[in-house]
C-alpha cells in the first residue's frame, strides 16, 4: 500500500489506495452498471478505497452485484453532491440507502449534466448526482452480521479502473443502475469523444495520443512536477527512493490521476480532475493540482519551522529564566532583573528631564529591554539609566527670602570670633539676597586645619536655607574624578560633583525611607538605651552615618564645597584644577559636560564655596575665580573662649552627656590647651575634649550599672521586673518612648556629677604632650635660638642648635635641610665672620682665630621633617653669635627674616600664622623684618598688646 488517505466518520469509513498491479490492466466496461453513490467525494482511476456498507441500499447493492456472485464484479461509483455540504457525514451515514432512496423517482439529467433527485423524507435536501462516474472492481469483501439485532454490513474495497458517462439512471430494487458509456482516454488534442468502450480502439487511440508534441511535453512536465512532489514527500517522510520508480513504471496519465487523489483537494477539484477525460487537459489540470499541492507543503513546512524555532527559543529562555533564579537563591539574591528595568523605567517617569535628555533615555532603555542581564553592557546600561533618573534636572529646593538678620545670629551661634569672615559672608548674602540670579564671586576659605572653614560653608547653606553637599578633592590627581570617565571604559563612573548631585536612593531601602532617615531611626532607638559604653558608641556611630549619608542631595541648587581645592595634582591623568575652570566659570557651567553622562548637566544654581590651606598651590586662573578669606589660628584665649561656649555643650550632647553629668572647668581647658594642644585651629581640642567626654560616659554608665542592682531606687518597667525574675543578669532596660535622652539623663541624677580635675586630666589623656618650660629650658645653653616656620598646619617654632668643635674651620648641617636653608647658613655664617670685630665678639677671647681652627656643626632637632626656605636667616645668625659670644638668647625670643649678606632682612611669607604660632608657644618676643609690619595689621590685636615686636635687624 504505496499511498494511503484516509476520512472517517460514525457509519462510514473509507480508505484510498492505490493497487499497482492494478495499473497495467485494461478494463472492457459493461453498458450497464450498479451505482453505488459517493457523497461528496470522488473516485479517481487507480485509487482503492474502502467502504463499509451499512445502508439497506448499499447493502443490497453490495450483495446481488459483489457478494452473490462467483466472480467479482464490476459497480459504479458516482459522486453525489448535496445542497449542504456541511452535512455531508450524516448524509453519507445515514442518507446511503436510506428508505428514501428506495422511494426516490427516477433521476432525469439536468442542464448542468447532472441528475437531481428529491428525497420524499427531506423534502429540503436536493440530491444532485454526477453525470460521470468510476468503473470500480471489489478487490476485498467482508460480510458481518451484528448480534443481536441480525442487521448485515459489509465491508468492501473498491479499486477505481476508468472514467464513464451515464446515460440513464434507473433503481433496481433498492439500489440504482444506469446505462453508461465508457470513455476515451486517448484523443490528446482533440475535445471529448465519447465512444463505445472497445479495447482495440482504445489502445490505438493511447499510442496516438502519446506521438503527439504538446501531450508529450506535457508528460515531461507533469513528471518534473510530480518527481518533485515525491521528493519532497520522500524528504519529509524519511522513505527513500520508494516512490520514484512509480514514475517509471506507470503511464503519465494514470500517475495523474494517482497522485492527484494522493493527496487533500476539493470536492469540485476532484470533480474536475474526474470530468478531465482529454489527456492532455488532464495532465495540466494535474500539473496545476500537484504544483499547488508542493506550494502548500512548503509554506506548512515553513510556518512549522517558524512556530518550532520560536518555541525552542523561548523554551530556552524560560528554561535559562529558571535556572538563573535558582542561581540567585542560592546566592541569597533575590533581586529580580525585569523589576530592575521597571524601577528604572518608572524612576526615569518622575526625573522630569528635559525632551532632549527624554529621548535619550528611552532610547538607552529600549536597547536596555532588548538585553538579557547576563550580557555585557547590561549594568552599565542600568546604571547610567539610575544615573539619569536620580539627577535633579529641575527639581530645587524652595528658597525662602533670606532673613539677614536670622544669618547672623546663626552665624554668631554656630562660631566664636571670625568678625571679618562673618562680615564678609553677611555681605555675600546680602548681594544674593537682592539679586538672587547674580552670579557673585565664589568664596574661598584659606586656613589652618581645624579653623572653622567647612563649617562655615556649612552655615552658608543654612542662612541660604540650602541643601549642602561636600566634595573632597584633597589628593585629587585624575582629571575623571571632576568630569567623569567616558563609558566606554570598565568601571567608568561619573564625576564627583554630578555623583554628588545624585538622587540618594539606597536599594536596601525599598520601604521608601533612605538610608539618612534608616540611621536616624537607629539613633532614637539608641537614645533610649540607659546611658553606657556601649550607647555612646552606637550613638555615635549613627551620628557619624547620618552626617556621612547626609552629603547626598537631591536638588540642583545646593550649596557645594569643594574642600581642600589646593590639593589637588596633576598628572598623566590630566589636570583636575582645570577641570573646575570650567565648573567655576558661571558662563561655562550652565551646560557642564560630564564625561560619564555625555549630555550637559546646568550647574549655574549651585553655590560653589571652596577650602584650601594654603592659596599658593592653587593655580593661578582658578584662583583668579575665587574670592580668598583668610582664616588665622586661634590665640589660646579664643580657644578657651570657642571650647567652652561650642566645643563643649556639643560634646556633650553628642555623648548623650550633659552637665549634670560632667563639668570641663575652664582652667582645665586651659590646660588642655596649653599642655595637649599646638594646633591652629581647635580640632585637636574637640578630640581632646572627646575623650573626657567618653571617659565620663563610661563612668557614669558604671555607675548606673550599680545603682541598678545595688540600691534599686530606679523605677522600673514592668518588662525589666520579669527579666529580673528571670535572669540575674540585666544589661539592659527598656525605658518607654516617651522618655527622651533629657529624661534618660534625668533618671540617673543620683549619680554624682563628675567634675574632671588635674588628674583625672591626665589619667584620661595622658601626660602632657607639650612642656611650657621646655623653650625656656633648651634656650639655656648659648648656640640656640628659636625660629619661626610656616606649615601647612599654620605657624610653628623651630629651634636651631649652634655648636663648634676642633676641625678646619667648616660647616655642618643637619636636620633633612632643603637647598635654600643650608644656603641661608652659609650665608649667616659669612656674615658673622664678617663683622666679628663690629659684633664685639673678641670680648670672649681669641675668637678670630678660635673660629678658623674649629668646624661649625648647626643642627635643625625634628629631624625627620624636612625643612626649607629662606626664613631661617636672621635665627641661625643669632645662634651663630650667641655661639660665639657665649650670650644666652631669651628664652621668651623668637624670630625670622630672611638675610642676606649685606645684612639686609627681608619679608617672608606667613607672619600671621607664625606670631599666633609664637603666642601658643608662650613666646613674648617676636623679630621679624621692618618690611613685614604690614602683615602684622591683620594679627589679632589682643595677641600683639601682649607681645613685644621688633622690627628690623641689621
Ligand atoms: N570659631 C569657631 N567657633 C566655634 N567652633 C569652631 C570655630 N572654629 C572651628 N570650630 C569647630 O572646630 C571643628 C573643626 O572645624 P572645621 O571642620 O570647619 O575646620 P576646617 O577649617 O574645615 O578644617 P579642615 O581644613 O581640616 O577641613 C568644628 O567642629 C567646628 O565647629
Amino acid at each position: 500500500m504505496p499511498f494511503y488517505t484516509k476520512a472517517v466518520s460514525n457509519s462510514v469509513r473509507r480508505s484510498i489506495f492505490f493497487c499497482l498491479s492494478a495499473m497495467e490492466e485494461t478494463v472492457e466496461l459493461p453498458s450497464r452498471l450498479a451505482i453505488l453513490p459517493f457523497w461528496n467525494k470522488v473516485l479517481l482511476p487507480g485509487a482503492v478505497i474502502r467502504i463499509c456498507c451499512t445502508s439497506p441500499s448499499s447493502v443490497k447493492l453490495v450483495e446481488h452485484e459483489l457478494w452473490q456472485k462467483e466472480k467479482k464484479g464490476l459497480i459504479g461509483v458516482l459522486p453525489v453532491k448535496d445542497s449542504e455540504g456541511a452535512a455531508v457525514g450524516s448524509l453519507l451515514s445515514s442518507g446511503i440507502g436510506s428508505d428514501s432512496w428506495e422511494q426516490g423517482r427516477k433521476g432525469e439529467p439536468n442542464a448542468t449534466g447532472g441528475f437531481h433527485k428529491q428525497d420524499a423524507k427531506k423534502p429540503r435536501e436536493l440530491t444532485h448526482w454526477h453525470s460521470r462516474g468510476v468503473a470500480a472492481r471489489a478487490l476485498h469483501l467482508s460480510r458481518e452480521v451484528e448480534k443481536p439485532s441480525g442487521r448485515v454490513t459489509y465491508v468492501v474495497v473498491l479499486e477505481g479502473l476508468s472514467r464513464f458517462n451515464v446515460q440513464e439512471l434507473s433503481a433496481r430494487g433498492k439500489y440504482y443502475v444506469a446505462n453508461i458509456n465508457g470513455l476515451d482516454l486517448s484523443s490528446a488534442g482533440q475535445s471529448e469523444v465519447i465512444i463505445p468502450c472497445k479495447l482495440t480502439n482504445r489502445c490505438s487511440l493511447l499510442e496516438q495520443a502519446e506521438q503527439d508534441p504538446d501531450f508529450i511535453s506535457l508528460s515531461r512536465q507533469f513528471k518534473a512536477t510530480a518527481m518533485e512532489l515525491i521528493s519532497l514527500l520522500e524528504q519529509k517522510q524519511k522513505l527513500e527512493g520508494k516512490k520514484r520508480f512509480l514514475l517509471d513504471t506507470i503511464p503519465v496519465y494514470r500517475l495523474a490521476d494517482i497522485l492527484v487523489a494522493s493527496f487533500e483537494i476539493s470536492f469540485e477539484e476532484q470533480l474536475s480532475m474526474l470530468d478531465s477525460v482529454n489527456l492532455k487537459v488532464r495532465l495540466s489540470k494535474a500539473i496545476e493540482l500537484v504544483d499547488q499541492h508542493i506550494q502548500s507543503i512548503r509554506v506548512a513546512e515553513k510556518i512549522t519551522q517558524k512556530v518550532e524555532g520560536q518555541l525552542s527559543k523561548s523554551q530556552r529562555e524560560f528554561l535559562l529564566k529558571q535556572q538563573m533564579r535558582a542561581i540567585k537563591e542560592e546566592l541569597g539574591d533575590n533581586d529580580d532583573c525585569e523589576d530592575d528595568v521597571a524601577a528604572v523605567e518608572r524612576k526615569m517617569q518622575n526625573a522630569g528631564m528635559p525632551p532632549n535628555i527624554w529621548k535619550l533615555a528611552q532610547r538607552e532603555l529600549r536597547r536596555l529591554k532588548k538585553m538579557q542581564p547576563q550580557q555585557p553592557g547590561y549594568n552599565s546600561s542600568c546604571v547610567y539609566l539610575e544615573l539619569l533618573a536620580d539627577l535633579p534636572w529641575r527639581k530645587v529646593s524652595e528658597e525662602p527670602e533670606l532673613d539677614l538678620k536670622a544669618a547672623k545670629v546663626s552665624l554668631d551661634r554656630d562660631h566664636y570670633g571670625l568678625l571679618k569672615v562673618k562680615q564678609r559672608i553677611i555681605e555675600y548674602l546680602a548681594v544674593r539676597k537682592l539679586k538672587p540670579d547674580a552670579q557673585g564671586p565664589v568664596l574661598c576659605f584659606v586656613g589652618p586645619p581645624g579653623v572653622g572653614k567647612t563649617s562655615l560653608a556649612s552655615s552658608i547653606a543654612s542662612a541660604l536655607s540650602k541643601k549642602f553637599i561636600r566634595i573632597s578633592l584633597g589628593g585629587v590627581k585624575d582629571e575623571a574624578d571632576i568630569r567623569g570617565h567616558r563609558r566606554t571604559y570598565i568601571g567608568s563612573m561619573p564625576g564627583r560633583l554630578i555623583d554628588g548631585l545624585k538622587w540618594y536612593c539606597s536599594h536596601g531601602s525599598k520601604n521608601g525611607m533612605d538610608t539618612n532617615d534608616t540611621y536616624l531611626k537607629h539613633f532614637i532607638a539608641c537614645q533610649l538605651l540607659p546611658s553606657s559604653a556601649t550607647r555612646v558608641l552606637l550613638l555615635q556611630c549613627c551620628r557619624f552615618a547620618i552626617s556621612s549619608s547626609a552629603k547626598r542631595v537631591a536638588v540642583r541648587n545646593p550649596v557645594m564645597l569643594l574642600d581642600e581645592i589646593d590639593k589637588t595634582g596633576s598628572d598623566v591623568r590630566g589636570d583636575p584644577a582645570s577641570a573646575l575652570l570650567e565648573v567655576l566659570d558661571p558662563e561655562q557651567n550652565k551646560t557642564f559636560n560630564d564625561h560619564y553622562l555625555n549630555v550637559p548637566f546646568d550647574l549655574s544654581k549651585v553655590t560653589f564655596v571652596a577650602t584650601a590651606n594654603r592659596v599658593q598651590p592653587i593655580p593661578p586662573p582658578l584662583l583668579d575665580r575665587m574670592e580668598v578669606i583668610e582664616l588665622l589660628g586661634y590665640t589660646p584665649e579664643e580657644k578657651l573662649k570657642i571650647a567652652l561656649k561650642h566645643l563643649i555643650p556639643r560634646v556633650l550632647e553628642q555623648h548623650g552627656l550633659s552637665s549634670q553629668f560632667l563639668q570641663i572647668p575652664e582652667g582645665i581647658v586651659k590646660l588642655i590647651i596649653q599642655r595637649y594642644t599646638r594646633e591652629a585651629g581647635v580640632r585637636n581640642l574637640e578630640r581632646n575634649l572627646a575623650a573626657l567626654a567618653r571617659a565620663a560616659a563610661v563612668k557614669v554608665a558604671e555607675k548606673d550599672f550599680m545603682v541598678h542592682l545595688g540600691k534599686d531606687n530606679h523605677p522600673k518597667t514592668s518588662l525589666m521586673n520579669t527579666r529580673l525574675v528571670d535572669t540575674a543578669e540585666v544589661e539592659m532596660e527598656v525605658i518607654p518612648l516617651s522618655v527622651d535622652s533629657q529624661g534618660i539623663s534625668n533618671s540617673f541624677s543620683s549619680a554624682s556629677v563628675m567634675i574632671i580635675d588635674e588628674a583625672m586630666l591626665e589619667k584620661v589623656l595622658g601626660p602632657p604632650r607639650f612642656d611650657e618650660k621646655e623653650t625656656a629650658d633648651r634656650v639655656a645653653t648659648p648656640g640656640i635660638v628659636v625660629g619661626l616656620v610656616w606649615t601647612t598646619f599654620g605657624g610653628d617654632i623651630q629651634f636651631i642648635e649652634a655648636t663648634t668643635m676642633v676641625g678646619k674651620g667648616d660647616l655642618h648641617l643637619t636636620g633633612q635641610l632643603g637647598d635654600v636653608i643650608k644656603e641661608s647658613a652659609h650665608i649667616a655664617l659669612t656674615w658673622v665672620r664678617a663683622r666679628a670685630a663690629d659684633l664685639n665678639l673678641s670680648t670672649a677671647g681669641d675668637h678670630i682665630g678660635l673660629l678658623e681652627k674649629q668646624d661649625i656643626h648647626i643642627h635643625f632637632p625634628a629631624g625627620a621633617v624636612p625643612k626649607d626656605g629662606p626664613s631661617a636667616g636672621i635665627t641661625l645668625v643669632t645662634a651663630l653669635v650667641s655661639l660665639f659670644s657665649q650670650r644666652k638668647v631669651r628664652a621668651d625670643t623668637a624670630m625670622t627674616g630672611e638675610m642676606t649678606l649685606k645684612g639686609l632682612v627681608l619679608p617672608v611669607g606667613g607672619i600671621k600664622d607664625k606670631v599666633l604660632a609664637a603666642n601658643r608657644y608662650g613666646i613674648k618676643r617676636v623679630i621679624l623684618p621692618e618690611r613685614n609690619s604690614k602683615d602684622l595689621a591683620e594679627v589679632p590685636s589682643a595677641i600683639l598688646a601682649g607681645m613685644e615686636v621688633l622690627l628690623a635687624f641689621i
